[in-house]
């Protein structure tokens, strides 16, 4: 692994507090790490950091057990669990004393030859007891704990679900935001609260066992001449087997940041991501480029040799395998010591020996199990700043701040005038997507009347999608202001804003639920009623495909739970020579022998019509069939992109019959067919809106638009 180095790049995280940064190369990735000046000076800086970084986080791991109290039907189950926990705990130290009076009577009867019966019975019931009782706890916890982690799991799930779902666009799209909430999910791992619960449960029981046990030790050791000695020797031992524990290592609270630029890593990953992508396979094969692609990700795996792993790996084991641990080295013997020690002065005085031999053999094998939980504990520790540090990140993604600031005012004031539509204006609008160095609209203007059907026209990337998007406030402009019936539109209360407008965007993503379920949610107040939805799919265009479909509107078209087969890849032979061919479980079980349902791209596309997705987009067909509607602007970014010329004459005339009074606003890299019944046509290139008025206007004025449409209209002749 590379030497660490230290860059005196010095950056201001903070302008009170100039940081240092650490960079240190892991494999192929570069990992800078954030260090605070105010610890510079401090040797072992790592050691202090940990300390307060556990402090820190402390009142977190409190506020989650007040949490753990009042989840419904737990807090109960909860004050079991915990007595249960703290009685194992006691038990080991009681069975101890058992077993010491068991040997006192042992003892006893070796050197008097009589035996106090009534006192063995006791003795003998009451560790059996003791016994059965840790085991009968053990089985109870085993059936408590499940049901405790599930209804943990399952409320933290829900509150990361809310948090997820309350984020805008521009925050969730921040590289930071999605690691501080991959942060708090514990990807494939479980959930953080359900193993801070579990740790909790270990340490609780861990310290009683420790303590009451270390007290019955105290006892029997004190008569004991060396007992001071034999402590020492148990704890030593303990503690060098987890000497590496404070080792400085990777301290997941700082901020750091890993980046790499390698190539042939990026080439290796980016062949792999084309392969493991179903959605490039038909380009992969069509285009025979397989071959190709396995040439460049063999090439490129191997120039990169051992340097290949992923961020994550090579950063969790780093430390461990770059240290020796020689403490790990001497436990083993030390462990021994005891023994040893014991048996050289039993040699040298056999007549000071306090202990008889089978007591000695206890003292042993109860110390040996008393340094074995000791040694738990640390282990224990060792992972507790980090496993305190995911508490806190749980919480603290709730803090994470929206960058759209909801406004106060509702919208509209008059609920009977969105039925005639309404307004859209941008003053001087600029606008820049987050970390982008261009912008994507600049100094746009334009005015749209109620009921006013308007067609933006312009070239891939010319901004079109931009002006939709800011007028649902996915982001905010940088600059001008957009008014919606005549009001700033950040003054308005997003859901009301929301609520007035439906939305369709190009990239038609789906849910991954139900074709019912999509169109139900387009309008969840109706998302029950049969008719509508199948109204909806008839006025979409798509209830010939549904039909088709085996499931009919029960069909999944991305289906959120794939089916799940055995490791063994089909068509190989087994070791007893058998053909492994999954074709009979599938038929079995009823599962589908294809992942998608083999739709064409204008079907897909048909299907998503009707699909408006997310709630802010209100059902389109809703409010182009109902006048109780509450929508007054309908918004389609590209709705004909991938259809076929007469698909797009149908959508298109159904959409203008539809809309009734209500303003329409259209993005359209084709001219023609809608532009001529349009209101308003902007014209746009380069995120400059170039020219606009009506058709007649433009092909008056014989501008760029009256040029590029008199070139479409020439293909078509
Ligand atoms: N999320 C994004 N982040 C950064 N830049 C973006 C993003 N979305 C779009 N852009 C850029 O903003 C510019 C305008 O994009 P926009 O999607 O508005 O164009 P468009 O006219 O709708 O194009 P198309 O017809 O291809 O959909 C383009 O240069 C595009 O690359």
């Amino acid at each position: 692994m590379a030497a660490e180095q230290v860059s005196d790049k010095a950056r201001s995280f903070d302008p009170e507090d100039r940081v240092r940064v650490k960079h240190t190369k892991v494999g192929v990735w570069d990992l800078y790490e954030e260090l605070p000046c105010q610890f510079d000076h401090v040797p072992g800086a790592s050691r202090v950091e940990r300390i307060l970084e556990i402090k820190q986080n402390l009142p977190y791991l409190w506020r989650m057990m007040k949490e753990f109290v009042s989840i419904e039907n737990c807090g109960f189950l909860l004050c079991i669990t915990l007595s249960m926990q703290l009685l194992i705990g006691l038990i080991p130290a009681i069975t101890l004393w058992y077993s010491g009076q068991m040997l006192a009577i042992i003892n006893t009867a070796i050197s008097t030859r009589t035996v106090d019966k009534g006192l063995l019975l006791r003795i003998s019931l009451g560790d059996l007891f003791y016994r059965t009782l840790s085991r009968f706890l053990y089985a109870c916890l085993g059936r408590i704990r499940p049901i405790l982690e599930r209804r943990i799991k399952r409320h933290f799930d829900q509150r990361l679900f809310c948090v997820r779902s309350q984020l805008d666009l521009p925050t969730s799209e921040d590289p930071i935001v999605q690691r501080q909430l991959a942060g708090a999910t514990l990807l494939g791992r479980g959930s953080i609260a359900a193993r801070t619960f579990g740790t909790c449960m270990f340490l609780m029981r861990a310290t009683a066992n420790v303590g009451s046990q270390c007290g019955v030790h105290m006892r029997l050791l004190r008569e004991q001449p060396d007992g001071l000695l034999l402590v020492v020797l148990v704890f030593v031992s303990a503690w060098l087997e987890q000497a590496k524990m404070f080792s400085p290592g990777f301290v997941s609270a700082r901020v750091w940041a890993a980046t790499t630029k390698n190539q042939d890593y990026l080439r290796m990953q980016g062949c792999k991501q084309i392969v493991d992508d179903l959605r490039h396979r038909k380009e992969l094969i069509a285009g025979n480029l397989v071959q190709y692609l396995v040439s460049q990700f063999m090439s490129a795996a191997n120039l990169l040799g051992d340097d290949e792993g992923d961020f994550e790996e090579l950063s969790s084991d780093r430390h461990v395998a770059s240290k020796w641990n020689p403490g790990s080295f001497l436990s083993a013997p030390l462990a021994e010591l005891p023994k040893i020690i014991f048996t050289i002065r039993a040699a040298h005085q056999p007549a000071s020996i306090p202990v008889t031999l089978t007591s000695l053999h206890l003292i042993e094998e109860t110390a040996g199990n008393l340094s074995y939980e000791i040694q738990q504990l640390y282990r224990e520790s060792k992972y507790l700043t980090e496993e305190l540090a995911d508490v806190r990140r749980l919480y603290d993604v709730e803090k994470i701040p929206n960058r759209i600031v909801d406004g106060a005012d509702p919208f509209p004031e008059d609920m009977q005038k969105i039925n005639t539509g309404i307004s859209v204006e941008f003053r001087n609008v600029s606008f820049k997507y987050p970390g982008a160095n261009t912008y994507a609209l600049s100094n746009a203007s334009f005015k749209l009347l109620a009921g006013q059907l308007c067609i933006i026209v312009g070239s891939n990337g010319s901004g079109k999608s931009t002006i939709l998007k800011l007028i649902v406030r996915l982001y905010d402009p940088d600059d001008g202001e957009i008014l919606i019936g005549g009001r700033n539109i950040q003054t308005l209360k997003l859901s009301d804003l929301r609520q007035a407008i439906s939305v369709l965007f190009q990239d038609y993503t789906l849910f991954p639920l139900s074709i019912r379920d999509n169109i139900g949610l387009g309008d969840p107040e109706h998302a029950d009623d049969e008719e509508r939805i199948g109204r909806a799919a008839e006025l979409g265009g798509a209830s010939e495909i549904i039909a088709r479909l085996p499931d009919g509107l029960d069909t999944y078209i991305d289906r959120p739970a794939k089916d799940h087969y055995g490791d063994l890849p089909t068509g190989i032979h087994t070791l007893f020579g058998r053909h492994v061919d999954y074709g009979g479980l599938r038929a079995a079980g009823d599962m589908s022998s294809v992942t998608n349902i083999g739709l064409s791209g204008g079907q897909m596309q048909r299907l998503a019509v009707l699909c408006l997705h997310g709630p802010r987009a209100r059902s389109f067909m809703r409010s182009m069939v109902s006048n109780e509607s509450r929508v007054g602007l309908l918004l389609f970014d590209e709705p004909s992109a991938s259809l076929d010329v007469s698909a797009e004459y149908d959508l298109f005339t159904r959409l203008r019959e539809l809309r009734g009074n209500k303003t329409m606003l259209f993005s359209s890299h084709r001219f023609g067919n809608l532009t001529r019944h349009a209101d308003v046509i902007l014209y746009m290139n380069d995120s400059v809106i170039v020219e606009s008025g009506t058709h007649e206007k433009l092909l008056a004025h014989n501008g760029k638009y009256a040029q590029l449409w008199k070139l479409q209209a020439q293909a078509f002749l």
